[in-house]
């Protein structure tokens, strides 16, 4: 049996969502690993007056690409962009472009999303549902296709504590909801939202959960695979350890509490967080579009691709490590020293967001006011709180998953492949995950550069000497404060300095003594 990068060669591969996190990641795995592959059809829409080829020609300038860019520099030639709006109806493709991809199309990655939790949900829908719909009857049109892969999420049914690699039936049929939200305005779908996504937490969730049916729904006589990653995180491995380009799910959350900002966030310590590295889901991904193809399986198989079941590592473990790589490789210009404690506690909570992140956003703005310049704290804060809102529900709850599917696909790979397209979450070192994955923020999210380490660490340094200062002066103005109002305040004081006179006064005349 050909092995996956065999079973790659002379292949035409569609891929939607490659300028995405994932994309970029499965584009520069497949032409590395899978040389031999014929082309990489990439559905791109224009961007802020950019081409799809110009677009492509701005991503492949990353540093992502920087190992392919050495091992085989003429790599681009086998990219073809297609300029592709997903929203539009027939995906806004050309005739022309219609007729090459259904003649020569072996597998389609579908990957194009919003993740955005707080999407509209008629947009949601339109994005992660029906544009999903629309690739599924292009697909049904290819004379040659092999597979047909679906990105999906593992929250995709995050309303049930047990998730099987199973397709639920859906919350409702996907097109009633099509057809009743087309006339209604968004004033009225934004109102009806929570009735409609009820156990979900959001219209991103809900909205995958749709489209796994739809692609169940519209499968005919297709290949399919759906592939359901937990929380993407930075790379493990591959092209190098700690890549990761974006503020999604943790990372953003990491950051904020490197430079000081997030002191608390409401999350479990014993839950399990279930983060899997972005080069693992892509591995599991092409290889299940390996086996997709080669085995045909009659239905649609789905991968739960998480770690929790075979790996825990838990919320509490990875803040303990997140603050220990940020002290040890502080990040430039923090607001105060990393310090974020997580807890489950609404009260608690409460009190050090007040205490911890209100507090002194407020005085800082007041500086920044008495010094002329505009107040921008609060307005930060109100930020993050409102993103740390959204991801509490991931954070406070564990699921169950199971994975029975990747250890079947892992079976099934050579000793060789098993290497190459390595998904085994066993050998991963949670420890020194977190740790490439914090620096892989800090080099690669916030372009900081390493050797100017002893630069944040003496800010560290300013900064703890400005808290003692500043915790002194508080002590001491409230210690004045309270001796003005008390007589008892008085008494104790007096007792305490005069305390004090004796123990010197004895220490002196001691030391006169002896010498
Ligand atoms: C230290 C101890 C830590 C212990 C860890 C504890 C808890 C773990 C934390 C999280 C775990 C849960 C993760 C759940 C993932 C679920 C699995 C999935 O399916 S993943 C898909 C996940 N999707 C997302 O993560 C998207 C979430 N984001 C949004 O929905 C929105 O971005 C938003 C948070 C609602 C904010 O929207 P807003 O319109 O206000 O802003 P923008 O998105 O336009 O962004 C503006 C600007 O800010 C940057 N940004 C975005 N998010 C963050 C962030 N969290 N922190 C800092 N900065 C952020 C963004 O890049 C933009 O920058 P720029 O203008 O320069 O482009
Ligand atoms: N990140 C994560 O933690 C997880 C992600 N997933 C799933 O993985 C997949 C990829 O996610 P990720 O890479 O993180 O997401 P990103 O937000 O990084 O990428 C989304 C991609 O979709 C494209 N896209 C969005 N709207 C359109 C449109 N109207 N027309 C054409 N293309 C469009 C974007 O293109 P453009 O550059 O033009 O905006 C981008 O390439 C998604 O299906 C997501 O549900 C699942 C679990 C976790």
């Amino acid at each position: 049996m050909a092995s996956v990068s065999e079973f790659y060669a002379g292949k035409c591969v569609l891929i939607t969502g490659a300028t995405g996190f994932m994309g970029k990641v499965l584009v520069e795995k497949l032409l590395r690993s899978c040389p031999e592959v014929k082309a990489l059809y990439l559905l791109i829409r224009t961007k802020q007056g950019q081409s799809s080829q110009q677009r492509i020609h701005t991503m492949l300038q990353s540093k992502l690409f920087d190992r392919l860019r050495e091992e085989n520099p003429d790599f681009h030639k086998r990219i073809i962009p297609v300029s592709s709006e997903l929203t539009q109806p027939g995906l806004a493709l050309s005739d022309e472009d219609v007729q090459t991809l259904t003649q020569s199309v072996h597998i389609i990655f579908h990957c194009a999303a919003t993740i955005r939790f707080d999407e509209p949900l008629k947009h949601a829908l339109q994005l992660n549902v029906i544009a999903t719909q629309q690739l599924l009857c292009l697909a049904q049109q290819m004379q040659q296709l092999h597979a047909f892969i679906h990105i999906s999420t593992a929250y995709a049914n995050c309303n049930r504590r047990h998730i099987d690699e199973v397709i639920y039936p859906p919350p409702v049929e996907p097109g009633k909801l099509i057809h009743s939200l087309e006339w209604m305005d968004d004033a009225i779908v934004h109102d009806l939202t929570p009735r409609l996504i009820g156990d979900w937490p959001n219209t991103y969730t809900y909205t995958k959960a749709l489209a796994e049916c739809v692609v169940q729904q519209e499968s005919g006589k297709l290949n399919i695979g759906i592939i359901r990653p937990s929380i993407v995180g930075a790379s493990w491995q591959e092209p190098f350890p700690g890549w990761i380009d974006n503020f999604n799910g943790p990372s953003g959350v990491f950051i904020a509490a490197g430079k000081g900002i997030l002191r608390t966030m409401r999350a479990s310590n014993d839950a399990v967080a279930d983060l899997i590295p972005v080069d693992v889901v892509i591995n599991l991904t092409l290889a299940a579009g390996w086996y997709t193809a080669v085995h045909r399986p009659k239905s649609a198989m789905v991968y739960n691709c998480t770690t929790g079941g075979i790996n825990p590592f838990h919320w509490g473990e990875i803040e303990h490590h997140v603050m220990l790589t940020f002290k040890r490789n502080p990040l430039e210009q923090a607001f105060r020293r990393p310090n974020a404690n997580i807890t489950s506690n609404y009260l608690i909570y409460q009190y050090w967001i007040l205490v911890s992140h209100k507090f002194p956003a407020l005085l800082y703005d007041l500086f920044l006011r008495l010094s002329g310049q505009k107040p921008q704290m609060m307005r930060i804060f109100n930020r993050l709180h409102k993103a740390i809102g959204l991801l509490e529900y991931f954070s406070s709850q564990d699921w169950e998953w199971n994975s029975d599917n990747m250890n079947m696909l892992m079976n099934q790979l050579s000793t060789e492949d098993r290497k190459v397209f390595n998904f085994d979450v066993r050998q991963l070192n949670w420890p020194e995950y977190i740790e490439s994955y914090c620096i892989g923020t800090k080099k690669y999210v916030l372009n900081e550069d390493m050797a100017d380490i002893p630069a944040a660490r003496q800010h560290l340094r300013k900064l703890r000497n400005i808290r003692y200062t500043f915790n002194t002066v508080l002590l001491v103005f409230i210690w004045r404060v309270f001796i003005a109002r008390s007589q008892m305040a008085r008494n104790i004081w007096y007792f305490v300095v005069s305390l004090c006179f004796k123990f010197l006064s004895y220490f002196r005349a001691s030391s006169t003594l002896t010498k």
